[in-house]
């Protein structure tokens, strides 16, 4: 389940925004917790909020910094309380993470060992740094977008009141992947700041802190953080409460102090015009999801490439990372099946190497047989052409992944032909537009694309991935 549906499961069923922070922070620890052993009295303590809020808040943020400052036994009290959280509530690591050189490696430890659901991070590394977070379909980031240090004031206020930077980071992040992948941390007091944040990124989920520092405003807070369902906003508990032995008691008439609130805001709302996103969804391509994704995981690449044929390119397609990364592979799988779906074929043929898995994946998908013909053929052993058993006369369909000039599926398919077996269809998933449709036609075959180049590109543009530069250094090729 991905952290945005477990997260409104838990809003809905649990009727609220907040969250807690599962800090082991001895200052802020519960006097009737204290013993000689520190660290299992962090864990008693943290357990008790555990049992005391999950009826009654949406997720839970770890800090990994508290942990971190416990050392090694730190590190194991955080897999305990990770443990120790229900199953069906989110986790948010709160990790601030910044660096661009361990952020595959970290992204990988926290959502597939930790198994958190979505982390924060620093956006001063840019989407390059988001990207491996984001390759995690089910998971999701929270870009740290403003804090309410006030030591902090003259960087995020520059270069002027009017056009802030924390504004601009809040608007170059929802370039950085969808809703359902980016939500933006926002620390404040101030429900001006949060108010102009909540109309540059209407349709993003904010995680609200620091907001109990100056105590009493929380209504205009709600009222410039809420969007017009009443949600959109997650809403920290006070961290003096936690150390409260009547937290339960506490956090519900807390919560019944927000849904107060919200459920004014939500009967506002029903009687005035409903908000319309500023993305128009019909506009975007089927495939915009899995575009991104492909581009976030590295299969997009910018830059100066060599051609077979010699042709400098300003970019290179590499599908062949789509192999370690199961659920993209599973969504590319799916688009090659549905035109397929389509064409008659006894047996399929996938061109190597870099097809070689995608023909498999189909292959067992479709419960159909599968060839390969060999690009070179071995000096030794059974010095076959075609790897796998066929029988003249029968049809098959070819696979491949690009089409640049055409050369290596037409040399698979006319070594298929030349055993005896008829090629009809050849289905590629990306058809680089050069003509080699027409190429393929004159040999008999038709061509199939998933997706063409001037798609990926138009929605790699659109969402802000590449800029102006890179689209229009592909459009002159
Ligand atoms: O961006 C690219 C370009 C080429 N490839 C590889 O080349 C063939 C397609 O080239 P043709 O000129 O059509 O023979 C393709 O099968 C890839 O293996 C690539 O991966 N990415």
């Amino acid at each position: 389940m991905s952290f945005f549906d477990k997260l409104y499961d838990n809003i809905l069923q649990n009727q609220s925004l907040l969250f807690v922070g599962l800090d082991p922070n001895p200052e802020m620890m519960s006097t009737d917790y204290e013993s000689p052993d520190v660290i299992s009295s962090l864990e008693n303590w943290l357990q008790f909020i555990i049992t005391e809020t999950a009826d009654f808040v949406c997720a839970y943020k770890p800090t990994l910094g508290f942990y971190e400052a416990l050392g090694i036994p730190g590190l194991e009290l955080l897999q305990k309380t990770l443990a120790a959280v229900p199953s069906h509530i989110p986790v948010i690591l709160d990790a601030k993470h910044s660096d661009l050189n361990t952020s595959t490696i970290f992204a990988r430890t926290i959502f597939t060992e930790w198994q958190v659901d979505a982390i924060t991070l620093s956006p001063y590394t840019g989407q390059d740094h988001v990207a491996p977070f984001l390759v995690y379909p089910d998971k999701a980031v929270f870009i740290l977008c403003c804090t309410s240090n006030p030591g902090a004031e003259a960087l995020q206020q520059c270069p002027t009141n009017e056009s802030p930077l924390y504004l601009q980071v809040v608007k170059e992040s929802k370039n950085w992947g969808t809703p359902e992948q980016v939500g933006l941390e926002v620390g404040t007091t101030n429900p001006d700041i949060l108010a102009l944040i909540r109309a540059v990124a209407p349709e993003r989920m904010i995680l609200a802190r620091s907001i109990w520092a100056e105590g009493g405003n929380l209504n205009q807070i709600l009222e410039a953080g809420l969007n017009n369902n009443g949600d959109g906003l997650l809403i920290p508990v006070p961290q003096d409460m936690l150390a409260n032995p009547q937290l339960s008691k506490e956090i519900q008439s807390l919560r019944a102090e927000i849904n107060q609130v919200r459920n004014k805001i939500i009967h506002d709302a029903s009687t005035c015009s409903v908000w319309l996103p500023d993305v128009c969804l019909l506009n975007q391509h089927p495939q915009h999801d899995l575009i991104l994704q492909l581009y976030d995981l590295g299969c997009i690449m910018f830059g100066e490439f060599v051609q077979a044929s010699g042709a400098i390119f300003p970019y290179y397609i590499d599908l062949r990372k789509i192999i370690s990364n199961p659920q993209i592979f599973n969504q590319v799988l799916s688009a090659y099946e549905k035109i397929l779906q389509n064409l008659n074929f006894d047996r399929l043929a996938g061109i190597p190497y870099g097809s070689l898995p995608t023909a498999t994946g189909l292959a067992l998908r479709l419960h159909c047989p599968m060839i390969f013909p060999r690009k070179e053929v071995k000096a030794h052993g059974t010095r076959r052409v075609i790897e796998g058993d066929f029988h003249p006369g029968e049809t098959v369909v070819v696979v491949d992944d690009i089409l640049i000039s055409g050369k290596s599926v037409i040399e698979g398919a006319e070594k298929l032909q030349s055993a005896g077996l008829n090629i009809r269809d050849i289905v590629v998933f990306i058809d680089h537009e050069q003509g080699v449709n027409n190429k393929l036609l004159e040999k008999g075959y038709h061509g199939h694309a998933v997706l063409t180049i001037s798609e990926i590109m138009n929605t790699l543009y659109e969402a802000g991935r590449i800029n102006e530069e890179q689209f229009s250094v592909f459009a002159e090729v």
